[in-house]
């Protein structure tokens, strides 16, 4: 058998290269670099070794110290993490377009459509023409009062089988996401999918849509090696690709489907005018007149951003609530003399009654503090060199912001771990990616493309929710007894569902409307 060469060949290489990297980078910045402080790097793995299935928590611990800035090492990849609200706002405004790309991951290439969609598409103009689509057409305040009467309706359903269950304990979660879910579905297909009545109509059940849906979740937040150590791809050591592949087989059966419906419906028809935002993509793709080519894959890409954005992120929020109000019912007590006070007890809470209502509002940002669905928003990369706190930061460096970590920040928090609405009463802190204290859908372009649908859902889901229910345990229960641990995926839902019980508290004939 033939030796193998000696590695010192290689050795030798990989060390010329590294020397050209250094020389090159010190030409760019004309001096050595000065990059973030952080834990020495184990060759292959970098620092994976200090990474937990919880990294958010993992990353806070390192913060505390390396710092604000720290550089670590996922695999061969350097990634910059910043976690107080300076740091963050250098990341998300002073540099936000340096630093508005996204990483390549194999999740943006298996399950949406090889980064066809808004959230894993470079920042360029195909990714700014999705935005202003969305912000003009989908989420713009003319859309959404057009669309209130959809989000009356499927809350007030909600409500009404709430009411079913009365005294009955039920996995809180579930019930969520079928509003969540019956919103968006009736916005972008036209049609409701998590009715019974509607099973035969699609190419899957509701309850196996849900969980397709689910798997894309997880899958969208896993960490994949492959993603970080590139040549380990290849081997598909955790099986994730080969689960993303077939989730995303799945996810396409169902699209083509809707597709090929809202194409036969159009065909022919003169002046077609949309009926949902299936058809308005679909308009969209075919304008010859558009500078950037939209197709097939686009409407594909875009309708799956809308579902999978929209449903689960506003349903673990709602559930994070109760699940901190089951442990302070005084808190509950509070919320619902509001209620009385303002509403009364004789109607339900409409959307524009939520600016009357502080406490139920503070409790919101409460909850978005301690519970950010996505506790490292959706990792940047930079496009071109930055210098952030005086630290190099050189062009494709991977850029997290821990707002975790920022919303337990005691510099910024009195009690941080504590829930407490009472923070925000009087305190102009919004959630709109202004206040880099707070921000629950990110900041900068980046930020949540449908934060103000996510917003108006969650506030009237939450303020019904209080208004039209005492909350309890199920029996044998203490407050004591209720983990608040949380698992990482694309949202971050808790570990162990909340199961509840909830007993309605209006007039009867209300819950019948
Ligand atoms: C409570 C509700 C919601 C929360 C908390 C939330 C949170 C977030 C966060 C934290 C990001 C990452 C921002 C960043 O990287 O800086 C994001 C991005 C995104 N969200 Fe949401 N979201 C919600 C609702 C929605 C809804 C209703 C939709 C669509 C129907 C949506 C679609 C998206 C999309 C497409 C992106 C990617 C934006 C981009 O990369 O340009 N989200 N969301």
């Amino acid at each position: 058998m033939d030796n193998p060469p000696p590695p010192a060949i290689t050795y030798t290489a990989a060390g010329l290269a590294t020397v050209v990297l250094i020389l090159l980078s010190r030409r760019l910045f004309g001096r050595k670099l000065k990059l973030p402080p952080g834990p020495k790097p184990w060759p292959i793995i970098g620092n994976f070794n200090l990474i937990g299935p919880l990294p958010h928590r993992s990353l806070h611990e390192l913060a505390k110290k390396y710092g604000p800035i720290m550089q670590i090492k996922f695999g061969s990849i350097p990634v910059v993490v910043g976690s107080s609200s300076e740091v963050a706002e250098a990341i998300l405004k002073t540099h936000d377009i340096s630093l508005a790309d996204r990483p390549k991951i194999a999740a943006g290439k298996y399950t949406t459509y090889n980064y066809s969609d808004i959230t894993w598409s470079q920042y360029g103009p195909y990714w700014s023409h999705l935005r202003k689509f969305c912000n003009m057409e989908i989420f713009s305040p003319k859309r959404l009062d057009f669309y209130q009467h959809v989000r009356v309706e499927e809350l007030h359903s909600l409500l009404k089988s709430l009411y079913k269950t009365s005294g009955t304990p039920f996995k809180t979660r579930e019930k969520f996401s079928d509003l969540s879910l019956s919103v968006i579905s009736r916005l972008v297909l036209g049609r409701n999918y998590t009715l019974e009545s509607e099973k035969g109509k699609g190419v899957y059940t509701p309850h196996e849509f849900k969980k397709i849906l689910d798997e894309l979740f997880v899958l969208n937040g896993v960490l994949e090696i492959g993603d970080w150590i590139p040549w380990l791809s290849y081997f598909d050591l955790q099986g994730n690709i080969k689960k993303m592949k077939a989730v995303a087989k799945k996810v396409d059966r169902f699209i083509e489907h809707e597709l090929e419906e809202h194409d036969a419906r159009r065909n022919g028809v003169k002046n077609y005018v949309a009926k949902d935002m299936m058809d308005i993509l679909l308009q969209l793709s075919d304008d010859p007149s558009l500078d950037v080519e939209f197709g097939r894959t686009g409407v594909k890409a875009l309708t799956l951003d809308l579902i999978a954005g929209g449903t689960e992120s506003t349903a673990v929020t709602a559930e994070w609530a109760l699940a901190e109000l089951l442990k302070k019912p005084e808190i509950f007590e509070k919320a619902t003399e509001e209620l009385d006070r303002v509403i009364g007890r004789e109607r339900w809470v409409e959307e524009k009654d939520i600016v009357d209502l502080p406490y139920v509002t503070a409790i919101m940002k409460e909850t978005m503090r301690l519970h950010n669905v996505s506790p490292l928003l959706v990792p940047r990369v930079a496009r071109e060199d930055v210098q952030i706190s005086g630290y190099d930061i050189p062009k494709g460096t991977v850029v997290m912001v821990n707002v975790w970590t920022i919303g337990r920040d005691p510099k910024i928090w009195d009690n941080p771990n504590e829930f407490c609405p009472e923070r925000f009463l009087g305190e102009e802190i919004e959630v709109e990616g202004q206040n880099f204290k707070l921000m629950p859908f990110g900041a900068g372009k980046r930020i949540c493309v449908g934060y103000p649908l996510g917003l108006k859902i969650i506030q009237s889901s939450v303020a019904n929710l209080l208004h039209g229910f005492n909350w309890k345990l199920p029996k044998g229960m203490k407050k004591e007894d209720l983990d608040m641990e949380e698992i990482f995926a694309l949202s971050t839902p808790k570990k162990n569902p909340l199961v509840a019980v909830a007993e309605p508290r209006l007039p009867p004939h209300l819950y019948s409307v």
